[in-house]
């Protein structure tokens, strides 16, 4: 009898999941957020005060509307400002370089960080970060490295109330905190998407909130205009 092989996209997928917590897991510094239903791990500290302050000053100056890729999100979904962060710069590309490498993906792999700010009131709501292929952006973001898997983000500043990273159904609860990197895999294990990491940005409620976030994408990721 013929047993289906798994897809060799699923497969890529599983063994980047698994090569990735291999990593993390013997790095001394990372921390299991010990959820069952997805593979989420921290850093603390992973960046110092000085590159956070003048991360969130580079936001400041750059800063529009974030946007959505979904066509099917209503207003007030992702209310906060963005800014992609140049990855040549000087002060970038070594934070761009370093996270690639805590992760052990290479860098051509992660989308431009992106950089984003939340005042009183501002939130992103329950949203995956993967890419769900029944929607009309994936053919193109197929041809331009295709599926994300790990996101990693770095939280630049304490907020002074809300502004939490929340996966209700993997039960994790992530406050604003200086330098603190989180990163979780967005696929299951076997390279399937985890729909369990269903994740928000919880409305800052004072303070204002400011993170970068960098989506790796499963291969070298090439950016298509037009
Ligand atoms: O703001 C947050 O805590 C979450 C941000 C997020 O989910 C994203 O940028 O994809
Ligand atoms: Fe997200």
């Amino acid at each position: 009898m013929f047993r289906r092989k798994p897809a060799p996209d699923i497969q890529l997928r599983a063994r980047i999941g698994t090569d990735v917590a291999a990593r993390v897991e013997a790095n001394p510094r990372v921390v299991n957020a010990g959820a069952s239903a997805a593979q989420v791990y921290y850093h603390d500290d992973f960046l110092d005060p000085g590159l956070c302050r003048l991360l969130i000053e580079t936001i400041d100056a750059n800063r529009r509307p974030s946007t959505l890729l979904s066509d099917r999100a209503g207003t007030g979904f992702r209310t906060s400002e963005s800014c992609d962060m140049d990855r040549w710069s000087p002060t970038i590309r070594p934070i761009d370089e370093s996270i690639a490498d805590l992760l052990g993906i290479p860098p051509e792999h992660g989308e431009t960080m992106q950089g984003q700010r939340y005042a009183p009131g501002q939130q992103f709501r329950a949203h995956h970060d993967y890419f769900h292929d029944k929607e009309s952006y994936w053919a193109a973001m197929q041809a331009s490295g295709g599926q994300r898997t790990w996101t990693a983000m770095i939280y630049l500043n304490d907020v002074e109330e809300g502004g939490a990273t929340w996966f209700p159904q993997a039960g994790i609860k992530v406050s604003p905190k200086r330098g603190l990197l989180l990163t979780w895999n967005n696929m299951k294990p076997d390279g399937s998407p985890n729909e369990l990491t269903l994740h928000e940005g919880m409305p800052v409620v004072e303070g204002t909130k400011y993170i970068v976030t960098k989506w790796f994408r499963e291969r070298p990721w090439t950016v298509h205009s037009g």
